[in-house]
């Protein structure tokens, strides 16, 4: 199975992870509702191309793993009913997405022109159908208080919504799709990183080319994932044309500068965790890269000691840029060595260079 093959092959191991754990949700629906019952909810969007190829790994394990040698040749697909919700507003993109990928990997689709909750209203009514497959994420705005596995919502018709990439962070789904090399809406080539209706999204501002001025980068290319949802705006009546300053009210350079600088603060001090001493330093910190134009995405105060930092540098280290850390000289050096010997080189390059700046203020 290809997918399976790249994502084993890859060097990433959080992508691993997050692919093993979304493929097991996958196996356990096919294990707890028959095949039939099941639909996929399909818009052609980047979660739910990525979905579609977690479900076709994990409808094939499952068939494999049942012992069905005599399949295993017939598995490279899954036939599972599809359900697409069109409405005359999606992008012209968008629908031959879908079109084209439901055919290519031979999935029965079922077109819906109606809004959500009827539409589903209507679907189960015609067929018995306990669970749908949808491709929400934590920071999609539905995503809140859900489960792998969530009953629909009270006043919805009643069937089991599951999430299997609920977890899955903006850059998880694009190293899914870049490592399995698979084909994907050609508007993310455009600079859209989240794509609604034609009338409320436009490209992602934060991808503005600066050197051409109308052009935009790959939505792979956004550092900043909590920034997916940029490009989905309303559209001012007059500026029905994509523009180089999308309506989010960035201009290029701000856009630029969002790319470029983002540091996450890791205040280390026990005192600041007793709540024996007031944490200054972080705050200034903060006040004074917020003037000279970084985002700070978070700060963090951990204990005094090696591992609590290391834990730290490890949850934030695909997110920011830089890290800085405050607190006592004895620990910069412990901080040091671990980067070092993490192969950090450019994060010690930068922690010597800030330990240099304080030796010589002090
Ligand atoms: C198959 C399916 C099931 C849904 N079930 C629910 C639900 O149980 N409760 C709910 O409030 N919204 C439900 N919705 C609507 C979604 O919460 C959301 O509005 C939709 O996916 C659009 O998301 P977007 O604004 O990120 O494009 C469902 C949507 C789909 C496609
Ligand atoms: N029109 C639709 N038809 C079928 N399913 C849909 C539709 N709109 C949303 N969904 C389901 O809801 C999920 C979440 O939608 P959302 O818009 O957040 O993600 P996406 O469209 O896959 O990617 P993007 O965030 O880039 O637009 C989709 O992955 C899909 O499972």
């Amino acid at each position: 199975m290809e997918i399976d093959a790249a994502v084993r092959a890859s060097s990433d191991g959080r992508l691993r992870t997050k692919y093993d754990n979304a493929v097991y949700v996958v196996q356990r629906a096919f294990a707890l509702y028959p095949f039939e019952e099941i639909a996929f909810s399909f818009n052609g969007g980047k979660d739910s191309t990525v979905l579609l190829h977690l479900i076709r790994a994990g409808y094939y394990l499952h068939k494999t793993s049942c012992g069905d040698e005599a399949q295993i040749n017939t598995v490279q697909n899954c036939p599972l009913r599809t359900i697409y919700f069109e409405t005359p507003c999606a992008f012209p993109e968008i629908n031959s997405f879908t079109y084209e990928t439901v055919s290519t990997y031979g999935l029965p689709l079922e077109t819906i022109r109606s809004d959500f909750k009827s539409g589903l209203e209507g679907l189960l009514k015609e067929k018995s159908t306990k669970a749908i497959f949808i491709g929400t994420r934590i920071g999609d705005p539905n995503a809140v208080g859900q489960e792998q596995f969530s009953p629909s919502s009270p006043g919805w018709p009643p069937f089991m919504r599951v999430n299997p990439i609920l977890d899955w962070s903006y850059r998880d789904v694009w190293s899914f799709l870049l490592t399995c090399k698979v084909k994907y809406c050609s508007l993310y080539d455009e600079g859209y990183t989240s794509i609604g209706s034609i009338y409320d999204t436009v490209p992602n501002a934060l991808l503005s080319d600066s050197s051409t001025g109308n052009s935009f980068r790959p939505a792979y290319m956004l550092s900043d994932g909590r920034l997916e949802r940029a490009g989905r705006a309303k559209k001012t009546s007059n500026n029905t044309e994509t523009n180089s300053v999308a309506s989010n009210g960035m201009n290029n350079a701000e856009g630029e500068q969002m790319i470029a600088r983002s540091a996450s603060v890791i205040v280390v001090g026990d005192e600041i965790l007793f709540g024996t001493v007031e944490d200054k330093f972080g705050a200034a910190l903060c006040k004074k890269l917020h003037e000279i134009g970084w985002r700070v995405s978070h700060v963090t105060v951990v204990h005094n000691e090696i591992d609590s930092v290391a834990e730290e540098v490890k949850q934030c280290k695909s997110t920011d840029d830089v890290y800085l850390f405050l607190g006592d000289l004895g620990l910069y050096i412990q901080i040091f060595h671990w980067l070092v010997l993490q192969k950090h080189l450019e994060f010690a390059w930068l922690l010597m260079k800030s330990l240099r700046s304080i030796l010589v203020n002090s």
